[in-house]
Formats: structure tokens, C-alpha cells, sequence
């Protein structure tokens, strides 16, 4: 569903990604990893269209859209490394505000007594899913960097996105945290395809179903429990992939 071929992106001299092949199939969970400085967020501006290459070719859905701006890309729900959660706004009218900015109702907009009750079903539903029911009333910004995160992806699945991009979400976050992330991703639509950055390979690796190295000379993709220290037979059974024995799902969650 989304591939690079060749792709090159120079800042003036700084070779940010250099001639990069990537395939990535429908439903797929692929972890990017490297470090800092390795290309990662390079890579999820080019593939949400909020830059263009100065080289190669991207694909999404079968088109060629290495020209198309983000707007013109449908489908793609980010979260990038600096979270947009508005002060000020409980985390049932944060879902709900992004569901009217998609066209499907939202506060303060007036609506009839059955669409606010579908509404807010709905709202619930995507903060049961992001793990935060039991914080819907909650202020935005007095929730911990987990929780906000999965109020992020609570407000990306608004959009009903087909490729959920997240850059370093998991940077922040305590290893109880990335176990519920780990969950929440776990959750998400089978058919929903994610790809998810980070510096730490165990911790992308224990999320992901594939995971591709960043780091130079080589760019290389192998299946997720090849890279992580202690794999998990459950990570296995989400993820339908084939795992060698003795497993675990974080190697620093203790
Ligand atoms: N807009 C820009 N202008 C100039 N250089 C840039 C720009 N964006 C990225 N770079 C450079 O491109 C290289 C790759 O950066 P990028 O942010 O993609 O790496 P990363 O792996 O995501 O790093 P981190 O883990 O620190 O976020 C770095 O050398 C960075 O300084």
C-alpha cells in the first residue's frame, strides 16, 4: 500500500535520506529505527507529503503521489514528535473537536439530540480505544506523556485513516506506558497499516511486525522479533508473525 523507490532528500547539503527502497503492505506495523539524526522524521514528512523528495518516487494506494501535497494524500492520519493536544480542552471535546474537523459533527457545532448521542458513542469508542475512558473528562494538559500520546492516535483514528504514521511515540514514555501503548496498537483495525519511528529498537521492535534499520551504509528490513532481545508469543499472535520461543514484550518493563 505505500513503497519508496530511490527516494533522496537533500537539505541543501545535508543528504537527510539517501536513495531509500521501502515496501509496506496493507495492515502491515513496520518500525523504522536508527539514530538520532538517521533520517526517521525525514522519511514520515516525505511519506505524509509534507515535503517532497528531491529524488525518486513514492507510491501510496497504488498512485504515484511524489508530487502530491499532504491535502492530496487521503487516508494518512500523523502524529509527529511534538504533540498538538489543545490546553485547556477535556479529552472527550479534544476527540470530539476532531471528529467535527472531519465533517462528522463536533463540539460546539449545534446538532440534533441523535446525532450528539452518535457523536458522542463515537467519542467514546475512540478513547475506549485509545485506553482513556476512564480519563474522558480529564484536562488535555494534565495528562502524562502516555496518556497524551494515545489521546493523539485517539484523534488521528478520527479521520478513519487507512496509514497511521507516528514519529517517536514512544519517546518520553515509562516502560508502563509503552506496555498500554504497546496494547492500544495491538487494538487498532487489522487492516489499518502503521509505520512508527524511534531511537530505541527493542522498544519499536516489541510493536511492530517488521522493522527496518535506517542506519548507513545499509538499510535493512527483517521481520520484529529478529531485533528484539526477548521477543513475546502474544506480540506473535497480533502480529501474525512467525516467532521463535521464549518471549516477552518489553525488555526493560521489567
Ligand atoms: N528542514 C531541515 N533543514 C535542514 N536539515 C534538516 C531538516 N530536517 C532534517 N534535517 C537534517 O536531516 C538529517 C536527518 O534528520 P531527521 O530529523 O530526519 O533524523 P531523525 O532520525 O528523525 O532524528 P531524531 O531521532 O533526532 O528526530 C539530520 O542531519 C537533520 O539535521
Amino acid at each position: 500500500m505505500l513503497s519508496l523507490h530511490r527516494v533522496t532528500m537533500c537539505f541543501g547539503t545535508v543528504k537527510a535520506v539517501d536513495g531509500m527502497d521501502l515496501a509496506i503492505r496493507r495492515g502491515e506495523r513496520r518500525g523504522l529505527v536508527g539514530p538520532p539524526g538517521s533520517g526517521k522524521s525525514t522519511v514520515m514528512r516525505l511519506i505524509a507529503g509534507v515535503i517532497r523528495p528531491t529524488g525518486g518516487r513514492v507510491e501510496y494506494d497504488g498512485h504515484d503521489v511524489t508530487d502530491l501535497s499532504e491535502s492530496r494524500r487521503p487516508g494518512i492520519a500523523r502524529i509527529f514528535q511534538h504533540g498538538t493536544a489543545v490546553a485547556g480542552l477535556t479529552c472527550v471535546e479534544h476527540v470530539a473537536m476532531a471528529l467535527g474537523a472531519h465533517g462528522r459533527g463536533g463540539l460546539p457545532v449545534p446538532s440534533p439530540p441523535d446525532r450528539r448521542h452518535a457523536l458522542t458513542v463515537e467519542v467514546l469508542d475512540l478513547l475506549r480505544a485509545a485506553g482513556l475512558a476512564g480519563e474522558a473528562g480529564e484536562a488535555t494538559d494534565r495528562l502524562p506523556p502516555g496518556a497524551r500520546r494515545r489521546l493523539e492516535i485517539a484523534v488521528a483514528l478520527a479521520s478513519r485513516p487507512r496509514l497511521l504514521l507516528l514519529d517517536e511515540p514512544m519517546a518520553g514514555m515509562t516502560a508502563e506506558e509503552r506496555v498500554r501503548f504497546a496494547d492500544l496498537l495491538r487494538g487498532l483495525p487489522a487492516g489499518l497499516t502503521v509505520v512508527l519511528t524511534g531511537c530505541d529498537r527493542d522498544a519499536v521492535a516489541a510493536v511492530s511486525s517488521h522493522v527496518t534499520t535506517l542506519e548507513r551504509p545499509e538499510q535493512i528490513t527483517v521481520p520484529a522479533w529478529r531485533v528484539r532481545r526477548r521477543p513475546a508469543r502474544h506480540v506473535e499472535r497480533k502480529f501474525h508473525v512467525p516467532e521463535p520461543p521464549d518471549a516477552l514484550t518489553f525488555a526493560d518493563a521489567g
